[in-house]
């Protein structure tokens, strides 16, 4: 089933033509060279009608030779307007390219964690590769469509110096393509963003059969890998057939239409040429206007499908750049001094739905003073996790207060606010880079010797330095070829380093091998200057907490 089809002409037209507008100075030098290539193309048949008129009247004389040089000196500068053009359409392509790596890299760390959980976040950010289709597409446009246009406008009005019988046939030409237009562009949207959107699930669902590669492996002989690829290729190919319809339909009136019109031009030229009306050199001129007036208008035809290959990538591509994200109007200025390195939590009457009415934490309150150490427990699906996400400030949809040093979380800037808080989740994957990057997460204020005291503390130091280039090694995407222990200690090294105010971890890290474990505990337990929250069931841990909030028991009460 597809996954958007409801996108109206009118909006994308729209933002189609914001796209545009970002380009506007880059787009005004191409129409100017088109309307200058327009005019010098003109200066071909028009050429040709004063060369047929000097031979006709026998005239073989310095005139002809300058009109044949006239005519190659406007067909060689109509060739280097369009490689101007070109040169353009190269820039503003590597504009869009630079503009929405740079959007989706901003935008997606402030995405709102709420408006994608039903997404697979990687999987929706295949939309980034409609980029290329973009940038084709909205060149290819933006050289045809001027071109076309412009020589269809100066064409028209060159036939109609000859008879005013060409001015019906601009009237006509126009009123068929906005018809066509009109007509065929609602289904072809429709259909173009559906295929699009059966080309995502079918990349979506090879990707999964990569991920879970292992498990496919098993499971081959029951074929579900390809029944699934089988059906929503099936939806693919069904949707492409739609849209490729509305383009034929496209193309056959526009067939039946340029036969039309050349019989009726032919006929209309020479019966002007026989009643003396026209000359031949006026009709030979006319002719060959009128041929290029028509591949023109095939041109812009032919480019409806560029159009919408062109408003699909720009919906997909929104897809992810249209996310809501953290709320930033509401937030206050926060000095320093406001938000000191230790952080006072009070939490009163805290309600969190993932869904409306299936309340996960019910009127939670409790208090954490700075640098105290406090244990989360509770039974499978209490709302631990979630409770460390609100408390992170990944949720802002909670009902309730929670207070920081007496300021309301949701009056904190996010990033500011984010800075002070490291999180250890069990589920939270290493990225793709060097061991040095995914400890320090690039912050440049963390020296060498801190992370060596870290990674020593945790029992990676060795670990780390055997390798060929040490720090700098490159850790496999997701961190697969590690194993889970290594993952847990770079996991909880990256929140040590981070320097928290408060420290939210998810069990998990309780796995690290003793001594490490340890004196992992010890740093967590007697370093006062930051707070602790950390889900955990361990009896010894629970014992050194200050506090405990039990999760099962709170939320009934
Ligand atoms: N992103 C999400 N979207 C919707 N529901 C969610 C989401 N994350 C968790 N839930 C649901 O919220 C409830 C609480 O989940 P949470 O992970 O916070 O519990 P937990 O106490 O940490 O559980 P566990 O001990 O099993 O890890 C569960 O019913 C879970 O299915």
């Amino acid at each position: 089933m597809a996954e958007s089809t409801s996108v109206s002409v009118k909006s994308a037209t729209k933002k189609l033509l914001q796209l545009v507008n970002l380009e506007r100075k880059e787009v005004s030098y191409i129409y100017f060279f088109a309307a200058l290539g327009g005019i010098i193309q003109l200066s071909l048949p028009l050429g040709i009608q004063a060369i047929i008129g000097l031979l006709f009247g026998g005239i073989l004389s310095a005139s002809l030779i300058v009109l044949i040089c006239f005519v190659v000196l406007g067909v060689m500068l109509a060739g280097i307007l369009q490689v101007m053009q070109m040169r353009v359409s190269e820039r503003i392509q590597q504009r869009i390219f630079a503009r929405l790596t740079f959007a989706y890299a901003y935008r997606i760390p402030k995405i709102d964690l709420l408006s994608v959980d039903n997404y697979y976040l990687p999987e929706l950010v295949n939309r980034f590769f409609d980029t290329a289709s973009l940038q084709k597409g909205l060149s290819k446009l933006l050289l045809d469509i001027p071109a076309a246009s412009i020589q269809i406008l100066f064409g028209l009005i060159l036939l109609s110096f000859y008879h005013p019988i060409f001015i019906v046939f601009g009237i006509v030409l126009l009123a068929v393509v906005l018809i066509i237009f009109y007509l065929t562009s609602p289904k072809g949207l429709r259909s173009s963003i559906e295929e699009s959107d059966y080309k995502y699930q079918v990349a979506h669902w090879l990707e999964e059969i990569s991920r879970a590669v292992k498990t496919f492996k098993f499971s081959q002989n029951f074929g579900l890998h390809l029944k699934k690829t089988d059906k929503l290729t099936a939806g693919y190919l069904d949707a492409r057939t739609e849209h490729f319809n509305v383009l034929i339909l496209q193309y056959r009136v526009l067939i039946a239409f340029k036969v039309t019109i050349t019989a009726a031009m032919l006929i209309i030229g020479s019966l002007l040429l026989i009643r003396q009306q026209i000359n031949l050199g006026q009709f030979v001129a006319a002719e060959i206007i009128i041929i290029g007036t028509l591949s023109s208008v095939e041109k812009l035809i032919v480019s409806l499908e560029t159009v919408y290959d062109v408003m699909t990538s720009i919906e997909k591509l929104d897809k992810v750049l249209q996310k809501p994200h953290d709320p930033e109007s509401s937030k206050l200025s926060i000095t320093d001094a406001d938000m000191s390195q230790s952080v006072d939590i009070s939490v009163a009457n805290l309600s969190f739905a993932y869904q409306e009415g299936k309340q996960v934490i019910n009127n939670l309150s409790f208090a954490v003073k700075p640098g105290e150490k406090v244990c989360i427990r509770g039974t499978e699906g209490s709302g631990k996790t979630t409770l460390l996400r609100v408390l992170a400030g990944l949720y802002g949809s909670y009902k309730g207060q929670i207070l920081v040093n007496g300021v309301p979380l949701q009056n904190l800037p996010a990033e500011q606010w984010r800075s002070k808080v490291a999180v250890y989740f069990a589920r939270e994957e290493l990225f793709s880079g060097t061991f040095w990057d995914n400890l320090t997460l690039g912050n440049e204020k963390i020296g060498i010797s801190s992370v060596i005291e870290v990674c020593n503390l945790v029992g990676l130091a060795d670990y780390i330095s055997s390798r060929e280039q040490g720090y700098q090694s490159i850790l496999d995407p997701l961190g697969q070829k590690l194993s889970d222990t290594a993952v847990q200690k770079i996991l909880i090294a990256r929140c040590m380093l981070a320097k928290p105010s408060l420290l939210l971890l998810e069990s998990g890290w309780q796995n690290i091998e003793e001594p490490y474990r340890r004196l992992i505990t010890e740093k967590l337990m007697n370093d006062r200057t930051f707070t602790v929250m950390a889900i955990t069931d361990n009896p010894e841990f629970i014992k050194r907490c200050d506090k405990v909030i039990d999760l099962s028991t709170t939320q009934k009460a």
